[in-house]
């Protein structure tokens, strides 16, 4: 699969003056609660009305939403407010009952795309659909799997494909339900520039009061859409209660959020951008030089520690730097977060160096 510039014709045809919203509620729940909540988004900026139908949910017991039942409810959306409709499917029953109910787009959950298996039946069933077909990124912070994922639906003939960033799984505590690994998508979008890419805030944070900041740094981040769970009673709501925002909190949203170009022509402002960069580019020359510098003294403890048969990892000095340069970053305005990815990084190039010293 190649980037082109046809990627993008689904979304340029849509003729939009602002990013690309889909909005709904996580489930469908009744008839009223989906019927509800879509004419409450109509005449507002989204264009795609969603609603899970088929839930995929961590253990069971819990709510797995209505099943096909719920597709009527969708055609009943757009027979009345004239939205586009999506749901997403997991299994080929789902991609048959959802194309005979004419939903217009369908998504690929994050459990789905980690599995090839998975992904190639979706193939299968999907080949040579004209419907949008997007692909959440896999739990796992993969790159591969999901543009792999992508590629299996490209193989089948699929053209208007895109694929929605709903952050990772992770074990560690954090402040998010799915931690966003901004430079995964920037990754994504620098192999890809033209493949539509959606930002999904509501299972990034897992907490409405957050969703605006992730929105915004999508837009930052020139992500083409974003995907928002909306529910009139969100606190009610039968699945993701915590992450729903209400259609009117959704409308102010899409006021206040700041959408940015990509560039400018005036001159003086990219007069300006030109010398920041420069002093950008003499920086960033700088730190290569200290690295290459740092990892040459590293070689030396390598050798000297080979003379007397010492290990490579020494835990205590280690994390005495690593407090150490905690507290100075935070000093310095530079978050621990950063501190510890970047010392970490320096560390496990530090042991590289060494074991080749070492084995030589
Ligand atoms: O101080 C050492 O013994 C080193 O090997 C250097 C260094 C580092 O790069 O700072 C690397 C590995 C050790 O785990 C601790 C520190």
């Amino acid at each position: 699969m190649k980037n082109t510039k046809e990627m993008r014709n689904w979304l340029n045809d849509l003729g939009l003056n602002h990013p690309l919203v889909i909005a709904g509620p996580c489930s469908a729940e009744t008839e009223e609660q989906v019927l509800k909540i879509a004419h409450q988004l109509k005449d507002t900026d989204v264009s795609y009305f969603r609603a899970g139908i088929w839930k995929p949910r961590t253990r069971p017991g819990m709510f797995e939403g209505v099943g096909a039942l719920g597709l009527k409810w969708l055609q009943k959306v757009k027979a009345e407010t004239g939205m586009k409709t999506c749901t997403e499917v997991a299994n080929a029953a789902h991609v048959k009952l959802a194309i005979e109910h004419d939903v217009d787009l369908l998504w690929i959950g994050a459990r789905s795309t980690v599995s090839p298996f998975i992904m190639q039946e979706l193939a299968d069933a999907l080949e040579g659909t004209d419907k949008i077909v997007l692909v959440k990124n896999p739990v796992n912070p993969d790159l591969a799997l999901w543009l792999g994922g992508i590629e299996r639906l490209y193989n089948a003939g699929i053209k208007n494909l895109g694929a929605i960033h709903r952050g990772f799984s992770t074990y560690e505590k954090s402040k998010y339900r799915n931690i966003p690994e901004w430079q995964l998508a920037i990754d994504f979008q620098n192999k890809f520039p033209d493949l539509p890419l959606i930002n999904d805030p509501s299972h990034i944070t897992g907490k409405r009061d957050m969703v605006f900041d992730v929105s915004q740094t999508a837009l930052d981040l020139n992500f083409d859409g974003l995907m928002v769970e909306t529910h009139f009673d969100p606190d009610n709501a039968w699945s993701d209660a915590a992450q729903q925002i209400t259609p009117q909190a959704l409308v102010q949203m899409m006021v206040d959020l700041k959408i940015r170009k990509e560039s400018d022509p005036e001159a003086k402002f990219n007069q300006d951008l030109s010398t920041l960069r420069a002093k950008i580019d003499v920086v960033d020359q700088q730190i290569i030089d200290l690295l290459a510098k740092r990892m040459q003294i590293a070689d030396s403890i390598g050798g000297l520690k080979k003379t007397k048969n010492v290990a490579v990892l020494q835990s205590k000095r280690w994390n005495e730097i690593l407090g150490k340069m905690v507290l100075q970053g935070e000093e310095k305005g530079l978050s621990e977060e950063f501190i510890l990815k970047l010392f970490k990084a320096i560390h496990q190039e530090s042991i590289n160096h060494q074991e080749k010293v070492i084995k030589d």
